[in-house]
């Protein structure tokens, strides 16, 4: 019932107006699924290789379609996920492109998920996913790679651990970006938007932090639950490995003294997450900030662990981090992305479900993070790119999808 029958690809837009990968998965029995790869701005050096969507497109075409076409059932994951790294026959996806495998991976979890009539959750995940979902981290104000002439620090994001259910907590992330949105107009700081929707103002990143715990303040007494600060510092994006000092402008600050920096900042803010606070190869710069602030704030690799399950278990064995981010489109594909969270989870770290800075409409990160139990999902605030993945959330919680 789940034999693929047809694969297509196209080229279509994503949310920064560049051209990203769509495919479209039909089974044997009518099943349909589409799905999209995201793209990011702040890559990773040990990511799977994004090709040029054309190229990636025409190489898919060539060497994962006849693979997938009458030979894999959409409806066996790893079936599907096994054929597309065959196809590719590196490690990196650097053949077919990870965005279109991860493109193709999505689509037929789609539609394994229509021919069973349940959703992709449920799907992915099992009968009984669906009564935990994950908090969603919300970037409201920024800069790094994702809005030049704004913060240093790539992202402030609201952490609505306080509040009762999904719904409510959504809507709280949205009032921090309204409520900063307003705090700016009364201090005469005029802002854009970075490529996720949160503000991106021209100010300091001491003059952010202000702005932001202000806001979260404010929220939290409006709704009457815990609304605390996390960062996704993007350290890669500040280090110069030539002179091995972080750079904040004029501001230089050695491996040490970046530790120290982001210590001080969990402490003076009560900080409750913090993604990739020293650059991506330095574990032990990672596993010191474990030792001496894990025990109060969740430490999440990103550009440190690339959804890669090596890497992953390096930072296990290294104390490094108690947290992954898990972005599909690292890895390539739903399998390998679900590995991780699993590695993570029976060795004590927490996932956070991701999306990334270009992004389409597509929600397949919402059921990912539902069907795996992730703690977490760090989908943005504002942006239909964004609330895509956040309304599904709603209707997941509401059993509506
Ligand atoms: C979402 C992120 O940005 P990008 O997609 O640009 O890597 C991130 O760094 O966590
Ligand atoms: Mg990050």
């Amino acid at each position: 019932m789940t034999l693929i029958r047809s694969v297509s690809l196209r080229r279509i837009l994503d949310s920064r107006g560049n051209p990203t990968v769509e495919a479209d998965v039909l089974t044997d029995s009518g099943g349909f699924g589409r799905a999209a790869a995201p793209s990011g701005a702040s890559t990773g050096e040990y990511e799977a290789i994004e090709l040029p969507p054309g190229e990636a497109i025409a190489s898919a075409r060539q060497h994962a379609v006849p693979r997938l076409v009458d030979e894999v059932h959409a409806g066996n994951q790893r079936e599907v996920d096994a054929a597309l790294r065959g196809a590719d026959g590196t490690d990196d996806f650097s053949t077919v492109g990870a965005n279109s495998a991860v493109a193709i991976s999505m689509a037929a979890a789609k539609a394994g998920a229509d021919v069973l009539g349940a959703p992709l959750f449920q799907h992915l995940g099992g009968t009984f996913r669906g009564g935990d979902l994950p908090i969603p981290l919300g970037n409201v104000l920024g800069g790094g790679e994702h809005a030049k002439a704004a913060t240093h620090i790539q992202e402030f994001l609201a952490v609505p651990h306080g509040a009762p259910n999904v719904s409510e907590a959504v809507f709280a992330n949205a009032a921090v970006h309204d409520r900063i949105g307003e705090l700016l107009d009364e201090r005469d700081m005029p802002a854009g938007k970075g490529d996720e929707g949160a503000w991106a103002p021209a100010v300091t990143d001491a003059e952010a932090f202000d702005i932001v715990a202000a806001a979260t303040d404010d929220v939290a007494a409006d709704v009457g639950f815990d609304v605390a600060v996390g960062l996704d510092v993007a350290a890669s994006e500040l280090y110069d490995a030539e002179s091995e000092v972080y750079r904040y402008g004029d501001v230089e600050r050695t491996p040490d003294e970046q530790v120290d920096y982001i210590a001080d900042l969990v402490d003076e803010y009560d900080l409750a997450y913090v993604e990739d606070p020293v650059e991506e190869d330095d574990f032990d710069g990672f596993a010191d900030l474990t030792d001496r602030v894990g025990d109060r704030t969740v430490l999440c690799g990103d550009d440190l662990f690339v959804t890669n399950v090596e890497r992953l278990r390096r930072g296990i064995d290294e104390g490094a981090g108690n947290a992954i981010l898990v972005k599909p489109n690292q890895i390539g594909t739903l399998s390998d992305a679900v590995d991780a969270v699993e590695l993570a989870t029976r060795n004590g770290l927490e996932a956070v479900v991701s999306h990334r800075s270009g992004e389409t409409e597509d929600t397949t990160i919402a059921h990912l993070a539902v069907a795996t139990g992730a703690p977490f999902i760090k989908t943005g605030t504002v942006g239909g790119e964004r609330t895509a993945k956040l309304n599904e959330l709603i209707r997941i919680a509401e059993d509506a999808v």
